[in-house]
């Protein structure tokens, strides 16, 4: 049992962060969801249900829900972001001036998984440039192969808790952890964050590889490659090279590039039996991150100069209408190279 009980904010009713505001719930904190429709509060709070986001999942009945984004954040220790990289910026915003008024400084953390398009920032980027450090105490990013669905279901999860501010990792790690979830602490904020964004894009690949009736070994060979071209943008931005082989690189990949419960996945795989994007996005009805951070990685690696085909690949599939089967013909028929640049 978590010995610690905070007030807790999960900004984002979706379900990623409605799973994590039950957990955090049974976990015995305060937990006050915010909702950015009043319809969906008044569901949590009534039903304690989301059944859009996860139908049949039934919430502990103290997790309260609001659409006020003060009365969600007032006093809170801990103020977690679970929204769409796109939105995290206006919400981050919004908070600032709620943060002054009060004079509050939580801990911030984020669970979300992207880079802003335009920006090329990372999500505690955007947070850090919004909110002066005299507002908060430590921004934290929490990542890690973790689909909602199967936490739901207290199926053993594992992730990683990085920050540069250790103390405020650890706080973070004590918080969530529980008998099924576990965190670790890591340092390399920016390989944590880069590894969780840029699976996504490798998890739309795959997904049209299997949507087009590719095996195993083509899979394989995609993930494999996937990391490889991940680490080399990550190591270039700054990141460890090992934090890929951890939970928020090859841990996230996996479970991204080979789960149904992945939106990006299922893009993916709808791509690969023909379905045009548009229609795709439209009748997902939840984020699918990829399809905004391949733009973002494409644009980015072009500007660093680092070599990411399969990333420039699926881009040219999602942005520039190219034909799937040519492009990963393409892809097999560039020049011949070894394996690791050193
Ligand atoms: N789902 C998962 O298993 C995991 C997701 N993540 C990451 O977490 C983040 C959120 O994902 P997820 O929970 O799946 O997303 P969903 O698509 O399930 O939900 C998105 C939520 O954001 C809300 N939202 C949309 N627009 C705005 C806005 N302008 N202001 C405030 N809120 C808004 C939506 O509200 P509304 O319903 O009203 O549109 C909804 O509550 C993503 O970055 C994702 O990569 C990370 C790990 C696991
Ligand atoms: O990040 C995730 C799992 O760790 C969720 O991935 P999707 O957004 O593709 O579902």
């Amino acid at each position: 049992m978590n010995i610690l009980s905070e007030k807790i904010a999960v900004l984002g009713a979706g379900s990623w962060g409605t799973v994590l505001a039950n957990l955090l719930t049974d976990n015995g904190h305060d937990v006050t969801v915010w909702a950015y429709l009043d319809k969906d509060a008044h569901e949590l709070n009534d039903q304690h249900t989301n059944e859009h986001y996860l139908p049949g999942f039934k919430l502990n009945e103290r997790l309260k829900a609001t659409s006020n984004l003060k009365d969600a954040t007032d006093g809170a220790n801990l103020i977690l972001f679970v929204v769409p990289t796109n939105v995290v910026r206006g919400v981050a915003e919004q908070l600032l001036p709620l943060l002054k008024e009060s004079g509050n400084k939580p801990v911030l953390v984020s669970a979300a998984k992207g880079l802003e398009v335009g920006t090329y920032d990372r999500i505690s980027e955007i947070l850090a440039s919004v909110i002066p450090a005299e507002n908060h105490s430590g921004i934290v990013v929490i990542s890690g192969p973790s689909h909602a669905e199967d936490t739901s279901t207290k199926d053993i999860t594992t992730l990683t808790a990085a920050s540069t501010n250790l103390e405020a990792a650890q706080y973070v790690q004590k918080v969530f952890m529980n008998s099924y979830f576990r965190l670790y602490t890591n340092q390399d904020v920016v390989g944590v964050e880069m590894g969780a964004a840029l699976k996504n894009v490798i998890a739309i690949g795959a997904g049209a590889l299997h949507g087009l009736g590719y095996g195993d070994n083509t899979k394989a060979a995609l993930i494999t490659r996937g990391l490889a071209e991940i680490t080399r943008l990550g190591v270039t931005m700054g990141a460890d090279p090992l934090t890929f082989s951890g939970l928020s690189g090859v841990g996230d990949l996996i479970v991204t590039a080979t789960s149904v419960h992945s939106r990006n996945w299922r893009c993916g795989n709808a791509l690969g039996h023909g379905e045009a994007l548009q229609d795709i996005l439209d009748n997902m009805g939840q984020v699918v991150e990829g399809v905004s951070t391949a733009k973002v990685a494409h644009e980015l690696a072009q500007k660093k100069g680092v070599e990411m085909p399969i990333t420039d690949a699926i881009y040219g599939v999602l942005y520039e209408n190219k034909p799937i089967r040519e492009t990963i013909v393409s892809l097999m028929e560039r020049d011949s190279k070894p394996e690791f640049d050193y």
